[in-house]
C-alpha cells in the first residue's frame, strides 16, 4: 500500500538531522547519542512505553525543548497535529474553518482584503483535501472525534509543511476513522513528499506506511525498519527483559515489555492481551 520513501527520487536534503543528540531532564536521560537523518517523504513512527520520551522528541523538533548536548537541524516548514483535545480554544466558540485558518496565520486577524481572500482560498483547499468543507462552519464542539481530527490534519497541512509531526492523532478514534486519518496523512506524504514523524502507542494502524521506527525505552533507543526493530530479539534487548513479537494476519502483537497493554490482539478489537 505504501510507496515507500521518495527521498531517493527527489534527492532532497534531510528535513531533520540529529547528531550526537542527548535529551535529559535533571538526571533523567531520555536519549543519548542519537544520530538520525529523516529524508523527505519518509514515514517515521516513534514508539515506546509511557514516559519514554515520545512527546519530548516532538517538542525538540518543534523547538520547545533544547538538547542537553549534540545538535538538531530541522526544516522551517513544520506542520503539527496535536493530541486530540489539546487545543486551547473553546470548542463551541470556534468553527472548523477557524481552526484550519490558524494554520495559515496563527491568530492574526488583521489581514487586508487581499489577504483575507487568499486565506479563504488556502483554507477551502485544505478543507477539500480532507473532505471537510460541508461541516467546516459548525462549531468544533459539535463535531465527532473523526471529523475534528480531519480538521486538524487540514490545519497542519495548510501551510505546506515539509515535515509533519503527529502526536497520537489516532487516539480515541474507531478503526474506520483511524484509517481515514492515516490515509489523509499518507496522501500528503505521497503527493508533496512531506516527511512524517508519527508518535503512537499502537503501530498496527500505520504499519503498512512506516519506513522506519524509532523505539524509545528507559533512556535507550533503536532505529530501523519495522522488520529490524519489531523483533523478539531487538525488543527483548531494548527492554532488558523477555519480550515476544508475533506477526499474525499482518499485525504485530508484542507480548511482554512494559507496553504490552498497548497492543491489540488480531481479530479481537478492544481486547487486552496479557
Ligand atoms: N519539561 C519537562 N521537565 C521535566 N520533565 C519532563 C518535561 N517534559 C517531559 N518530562 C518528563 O520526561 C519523560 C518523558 O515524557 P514524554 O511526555 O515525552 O513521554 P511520552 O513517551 O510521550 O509518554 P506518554 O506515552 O505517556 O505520552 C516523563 O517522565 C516526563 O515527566
Amino acid at each position: 500500500m505504501t510507496p515507500g520513501p521518495v527521498s531517493a527520487q527527489r534527492g532532497g536534503r534531510p528535513v531533520v538531522t540529529f547528531s550526537g543528540a542527548r535529551l535529559a531532564f535533571g538526571d533523567r536521560v531520555l536519549w543519548d547519542g542519537l544520530d538520525l537523518a529523516i529524508e523527505p517523504g519518509e514515514f517515521v513512527a516513534v514508539l515506546g512505553p509511557n514516559g519514554s520520551g515520545k512527546t519530548s522528541f516532538l517538542r525538540v523538533l518543534l523547538g520547545q525543548y533544547a538538547l542537553r548536548s549534540g545538535t538538531v537541524e530541522t526544516t522551517e516548514a513544520v506542520g503539527y497535529i496535536p493530541q486530540q483535545h489539546a487545543d486551547d480554544a473553546d470548542p463551541m466558540a470556534i468553527r472548523g474553518r477557524d481552526l484550519v485558518g490558524f494554520g495559515v496565520d496563527g491568530n492574526r486577524w488583521g489581514l487586508g482584503l487581499r489577504g483575507r481572500a487568499r486565506r479563504r482560498e488556502l483554507v477551502d483547499r485544505a478543507l477539500d483535501a480532507v473532505d471537510a468543507r460541508h461541516y467546516a462552519d459548525a462549531p468544533l464542539g459539535v463535531l465527532s472525534g473523526g471529523e475534528q481530527q480531519r480538521l486538524r490534519v487540514a490545519q497542519a497541512v495548510v501551510s505546506e509543511p515539509d515535515l509533519l509531526l503527529c502526536d497520537e492523532p489516532l487516539a480515541s478514534l474507531d478503526p474506520t476513522n483511524q484509517h481515514v486519518v492515516v490515509d489523509l496523512i499518507d496522501r500528503r506524504r505521497r503527493e508533496a513528499g512531506t516527511a512524517v514523524v508519527f508518535v503512537t502507542h499502537e503501530i498496527n494502524p500505520i504499519l503498512p506506511y512506516v519506513d522506519r521506527v524509532l523505539y524509545l525505552v528507559g533512556g535507550r533507543f533503536r532505529i530501523g525498519t519495522p522488520e529490524q526493530v519489531m523483533t523478539t530479539e531487538t525488543l527483548s534487548e531494548l527492554y532488558g527483559s523477555d519480550v515476544e513479537v508475533l506477526r499474525v494476519n499482518g499485525r504485530l502483537v508484542v507480548i511482554g515489555g512494559e507496553d504490552a497493554h498497548h497492543c491489540v490482539a488480531p481479530e479481537t478489537p478492544g481486547s487486552r492481551p496479557a
